[in-house]
């Protein structure tokens, strides 16, 4: 069974010549649709995918460029398409995610639940879970913003996506010499300090071996003058679709 990405968009938070760093996991026609940030509807329109092409959503933590698609998402497809999406959500995201995100604009009459607008399939934190045929996917906590939860995930044993996240070294050793990770997405700050994202030079400190696996996602407008500067390391390309 083969899986791909495709990242929608590659930007970091600030960027404008990038989409928000958000992602379409596909294994035989399953899509999930990993963070859903403020340029996820109109990411997608350019990939000529609407939100009902869309199997489910998972959402990594609660940053603008990660969730703030969601709630012209849920509109859409409570009025437009009389759908409940599935929202996957690592379970101590859940009500973060309603009460300081997404309620103040969601909440009308009756509806005055996350519940009432998604169909929520809470993810246990550090457990794998299979969300489709050939689709397991383990949040794994990851430290992003001092004091908020942060996740990235593990999907099928071998492909790691950061989502957000400083740099930990030890946990990258962990997932390629123990666990057996051979792809891995990372984010990349260009420009040091790496106070809330890995940045170049901390990953370019890898072991090659590691290196030589990873590709660069949510980072800045200037990446194409660090294009040949990464090492072993590679840009992902926004748009492209990737095997993993
Ligand atoms: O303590 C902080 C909190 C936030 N920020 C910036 O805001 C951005 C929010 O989205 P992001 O997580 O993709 O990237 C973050 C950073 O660019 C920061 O530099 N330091
Ligand atoms: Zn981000
Ligand atoms: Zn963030």
């Amino acid at each position: 069974m083969s899986v791909s990405i495709t990242m929608i968009g590659t930007g970091s938070a600030f960027a404008n010549a990038y989409n928000n760093n958000n992602a379409i996991i596909e294994v035989d026609g399953y899509r999930l649709l990993v963070d859903c940030g403020i340029t996820a509807p109109s990411a997608l329109h350019k990939l000529d995918i609407a939100f009902g092409d869309l199997d489910a959503v998972l959402i990594s933590h609660t940053h603008a460029d990660h969730v703030g698609g969601l709630e012209e998402l849920a509109f859409q497809m409570k009025f437009v398409h009389q759908r409940t999406p599935v929202l996957y959500i690592p379970a101590p995201l859940r009500d973060p995610l309603w009460e300081h995100t997404l309620k103040g604009g969601l909440v009308q009459g009756a509806l005055q639940s996350l519940d009432d607008f998604f169909e929520v399939r809470e993810l246990t934190v550090g457990e794998p879970a299979e969300l489709a045929p050939g689709l397991v996917i383990e949040p794994i906590r990851t430290e992003h913003i001092e004091g908020r939860l942060s996740y990235s995930f593990l999907i099928n044993e071998q492909f790691f996506y950061s989502a957000d996240m400083i740099f930990n070294p030890g946990l990258l050793q962990q997932l390629v010499d123990e666990r057996g990770v051979r792809h891995i997405f990372h984010d990349c700050q260009l420009t040091a300090p790496g106070t809330v994202h890995a940045c170049l030079d901390e990953l370019l400190t890898l072991p090659a071996h590691i290196q030589s696996i990873i590709r660069l996602m949510h980072y800045g407008d200037t990446m194409p003058e660090y294009v040949g500067r990464t090492g072993p390391m590679s840009f992902v390309e926004q748009g492209k679709t990737y095997d993993i």
